[in-house]
Formats: structure tokens, sequence, C-alpha cells
């Protein structure tokens, strides 16, 4: 569905890469959580995903389509099988919740009879049949948010690709958008969804992608916000080592179970404090 083969993205302007070298490969029907931190690329690689920008070298394939050659024109073809949502909502502010919903049908050229079904349905779907009416500053956040699914969601799109969808949302707020987007997964939707919610990732359990200054330094099924740490080695091996890091740090006093989250280095002197 979504393909990088050796994908490299330079920003002009920039020295480094904001990606490099990246192979992806995202099946139909999958839910993927991208995660880095700051400037690791999450955004531009879904930028490039959506032709906002062009690779500069490698091959990207959607749906098929090389976005590297593929025409201007054509490009309005790709963003109708690609709904997008965003941190910042992105909504028409002097349109009404309907019509900012009907709007991305409008474009498209959608017959009336098409909108007049789709519109309600679709916003009876994300939990807003009632608001129809109302003007943008008058949602909230959450709400807002599920305007903007709603948008992209309206045409049925086979991929949704959202960056950091609860970026402005409080957690219980976060929680339910991201319901609300594994129903659309549920429905056979392909999503991609850029994060920095540990909480969320933790939660669902999908495959996690994890970027690193540009590069894919994790591709884990099933995956939490930060890698597990599985720790083969036995407990005499792991004192050593720490020993030598550090000949005055005194040893924990009972063995860490494996696959722990930083096994090796989460002991501190406080704890050892609270233990005497
Ligand atoms: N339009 C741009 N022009 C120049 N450099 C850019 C541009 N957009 C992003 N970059 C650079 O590319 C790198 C990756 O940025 P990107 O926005 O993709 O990261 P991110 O992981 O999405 O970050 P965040 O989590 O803060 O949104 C960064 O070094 C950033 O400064």
């Amino acid at each position: 569905m979504i393909r990088f083969e050796n994908v490299t993205k330079r920003y002009p302007s920039q020295s480094h890469p904001a990606l490099e070298e990246i192979d992806l490969n995202v099946e139909r029907g999958e839910f993927v959580f991208l995660v880095g931190a700051s400037g690791s690329g999450k955004s531009t690689l879904v930028r490039l995903a959506i032709r906002e920008e062009i690779v500069t070298s490698g091959r990207l394939l959607v749906g098929g389509h090389d976005l590297r050659t593929m025409p201007q024109r054509k490009v309005p073809q790709l963003r109708r099988q690609v709904g997008t949502v965003f941190q910042d909502f992105r909504l028409l502010p002097n349109k009404t919740v309907q019509q900012n919903v009907a709007y991305a049908l409008q474009v498209i050229g959608r017959p009336r009879r098409a909108i007049r079904a789709l519109v309600p349905e679709t916003l009876e779907m994300v939990g807003l049949a009632d608001m129809g009416q109302r003007m943008p500053h008058e949602l909230s956040g959450g709400e807002q948010q599920r305007v903007a699914i709603a948008r992209a969601f309206v045409n049925r799109p086979p991929v949704l690709l959202a960056d950091e969808p609860t970026g402005n949302l409080d957690p219980a707020t976060s929680m339910e958008i991201v319901k609300l987007l594994r129903r659309i997964h549920d429905s056979g939707t392909t999503i991609v969804m850029a994060t920095h919610d540990n909480v969320i990732v933790d939660q669902m359990r999908q495959r996690v992608v994890e970027l690193e200054d540009g590069h894919i330094v994790r591709d884990e099924l099933g995956g939490s916000y930060v890698p597990k740490v599985v720790d083969t080695r036995d407990r005499q091996e792991r004192d050593a080592e720490r020993i030598e890091e550090d000949p005055d740090r005194p040893a924990p006093p009972e063995d860490r179970p494996l696959g722990e989250v930083h096994a090796l280095d989460d002991w501190d002197d406080d704890a050892e404090d609270l233990l005497r």
C-alpha cells in the first residue's frame, strides 16, 4: 500500500537529510505508529506520502503509484486515496461542521446526492450527529479533531495518515480520538499515525516504527513506545559490566526481570536510599 524503497529526503537548506535510505512497507489494513524524537523525520515521512514533499532519491510507491514521477495534475487523485489528519485540525473557520465535511466531497466533484448521504452518516460515525450546524470555534479541541477525521474519511479513502492528531488534546480526549481511528481501521482502512503519545502506543500494541535522525531504528509488531530491552546475559555478567562502568556503584539487591525497559540503566541512587 505504501512502500518506501531506499528513500532519502534532503531539504535544500539542511546539511543533514531529514530521512536517509528509508525502507518501509506498510501493507493494506495495517495500523502503524511512527514514533521518534522531535526532528527525527516523522512529519517528513507523512508529507512525502501525500506528495507535499518530493523524495530526493529512492522510490516511494503509494497504491502502486510512484510519487516521484507522478505528474502534478495527478496529485489530487492521490490525495483522494489518502486522507490526512493533523495536530492543528485545519478546519475552515467560516464554514459549519457539515460544510467542512461536505467541502471535501465537493472539491472532488461528488454529486449532491452522495454528499447528502455521506456527510450525516460520517458525522454520526464520529459522534457529532447533532453538531452539524456549529462553527469550528464553537467546538472543543476533541470535537474539532473529530470533524477533521470526518472530513478525512468522508470519501472512504483506503489510507489515512495522521500526524500527531492528539498533540493538542488532553489524555482522555486523545484516547477517544484514537478509539475513533481504531474503528476506522476496523472498517479496513490502513492507518499510519505519527505520535509522541506513549500511553496510546502502549495501549494499542500495534506495529511501531521508530525514527532517529532520519533512520528507522526499530520496526516492531505489537510494539510499545520505548523498546523492550531483552537482556539475555546472566546476573553475574550484568553485574560485572556495571561494576566496570562505575566501580563505586552499589550492586542492586535483587535480580531484575528480563524484558524490562532500560533493564540495565534504571538503577538509581534514590531508590537505593529508600531500601537502606
Ligand atoms: N520544510 C523544511 N525545510 C527544511 N528543513 C525541514 C523542513 N521540514 C523539516 N525539516 C527538518 O527535517 C528534519 C525532520 O523534521 P520533521 O518535521 O520531519 O521531524 P518530526 O519527527 O516530525 O518532528 P516533530 O515530532 O517535532 O514534529 C528536522 O531536522 C527539521 O528541521
